[in-house]
């Protein structure tokens, strides 16, 4: 039967799977924190492990969540301070119901997340932790990571299970309803450098623009998922994610989301299509220039000033940290510490609004903060 398991129907695997759910372990009722007993799955070779469902009914505030990873890796997450101490998501105001959004369909993008109010760049949109999280893998056969799924959506708490099936799906393959679910909506979290797929539904209802008004990030560690406006949003504007990089051409983020998530990008900036193509090419130009430190190098404060502009005008105001960092080197380079600290205070702010406080990769603007006359690049440029 294992042989056979990629070749079999659907209807044959139905009645396969009851028989095949393994229970991890069959001589105790102690799966704490776990909310039910583990199910798992038969040794999968690629992985060198089982897979299993795990619930707790009580994460998040009663929020609940499901689990469908190895035993190793339920461990770590059981280990996670986010399980160990509620008050951490407290701490971290995570799952805090607000005003601050509301839904509504919106014209050819279903329903979107809107400002219930004004919203001041780097104030919180959203701060959750997942209700699902899938280790991402193609190895078992989909109908078979359907049954899987469908139990781990089954024993989330009520209203917890229902926002997830609420939500828009990706393929309207009624064969698999939750893997159409979570392609549409999950977002990668990796856990102990594996990858899986995890589920926020709150988030889930924030579209996709190409120069976004807002900004995601996941911490792993603390299992968590923050939206963060990177712009002013006026009440009753619509918050948007970019669902692909936004420094990628025009060509390039449509394909992306066409094959990810099957929609043509009908945005302001792709309403220009290939002409703002042209602000990408002055912004790759301008760094080039910029990373240049020869003693023939066009770089210039006007060009640093030139490269933060371009991208304030095409509403990357999520991205800025490169800009901020090569203004940064710019003015230190010709002897202002007075340019110098404001870029690098505007690059600091800015990487750590895009990775977290934890994070930071600041590249080349590394060790400048107040070190400005010792750094690498202290008055490495002639004046003009
Ligand atoms: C994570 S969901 C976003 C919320 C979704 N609109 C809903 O009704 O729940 C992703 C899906 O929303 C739609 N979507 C998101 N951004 C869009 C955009 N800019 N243009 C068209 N459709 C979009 C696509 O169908 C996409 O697969």
């Amino acid at each position: 039967q294992q042989d056979s398991l990629g070749r079999i129907n659907v209807h044959e695997l139905l009645q396969l799977v009851e028989p095949n759910l393994l229970s991890e372990d069959n001589n105790t009722n102690d799966f704490a924190p776990w909310s039910y007993k583990p199910i798992c799955t038969r040794f999968i070779d690629s992985i060198g492990s089982k897979l299993c469902v795990y619930t707790s009914s009580t994460f998040g505030n009663y929020r609940g969540l499901s689990v469908f990873t190895t035993p190793e890796i339920s461990r770590k997450i059981a280990a996670s301070v986010s399980f160990r101490s509620p008050k951490s998501l407290a701490d971290h105001a995570l799952n805090v119901v607000e005003s601050r959004w509301y839904t509504k369909p919106t014209p050819g993008k279903g329903l979107g997340m809107f400002a219930g109010d004004h919203i001041r760049p780097g104030e919180r949109v959203t701060a959750n932790t997942p209700i699902l999280i899938a280790y991402t893998e193609g190895f078992l056969p989909k109908a078979e990571r359907e049954e899987y799924l469908r139990i781990a959506v089954d024993q989330l708490p009520g209203p917890t299970k229902k926002s997830l099936l609420e939500l828009s799906t990706l393929y309207d393959d009624r064969e698999i309803p939750i893997q159409g679910i979570i392609s549409g909506n999950a977002f990668d979290l990796q856990i102990d450098g594996n990858g899986h797929l995890a589920v926020f539904p709150e988030a889930s209802r924030i579209n996709h623009a190409c120069s976004p008004n807002s900004q995601f990030r996941v911490d792993s560690s603390l299992l968590s998922h923050y939206v963060v406006a990177v712009r002013s949003i006026d009440k009753d504007e619509e918050i948007t994610i970019a669902y692909s990089n936004p420094l990628e051409d025009h060509a390039q983020r449509q394909q992306h989301l066409k094959q990810s998530f099957d929609f043509t990008c009908r945005c302001l900036r792709c309403s220009q299509g290939q002409e703002a193509d042209a602000a990408l090419n002055e912004i790759a130009e301008l760094q080039l220039i910029l990373s240049d430190w020869t003693p023939s190098s066009e770089a210039s404060i006007k060009k640093a000033e030139k490269l933060v502009k371009t991208y304030q005008d095409l509403g990357l105001e999520g991205y800025m940290d490169p800009a901020y960092c090569h203004a940064a080197l710019m003015y230190n380079s010709v002897g202002s510490i007075r340019g110098a600290k404001k870029y690098i205070d505007l690059a600091i702010e800015a990487n750590k609004l895009r990775l977290g406080p934890k994070l930071s990769d600041l590249g080349a603007c590394d060790n400048m903060v107040d070190e400005f006359q010792s750094h690498w690049s202290w008055r490495r440029r002639k004046p003009v």
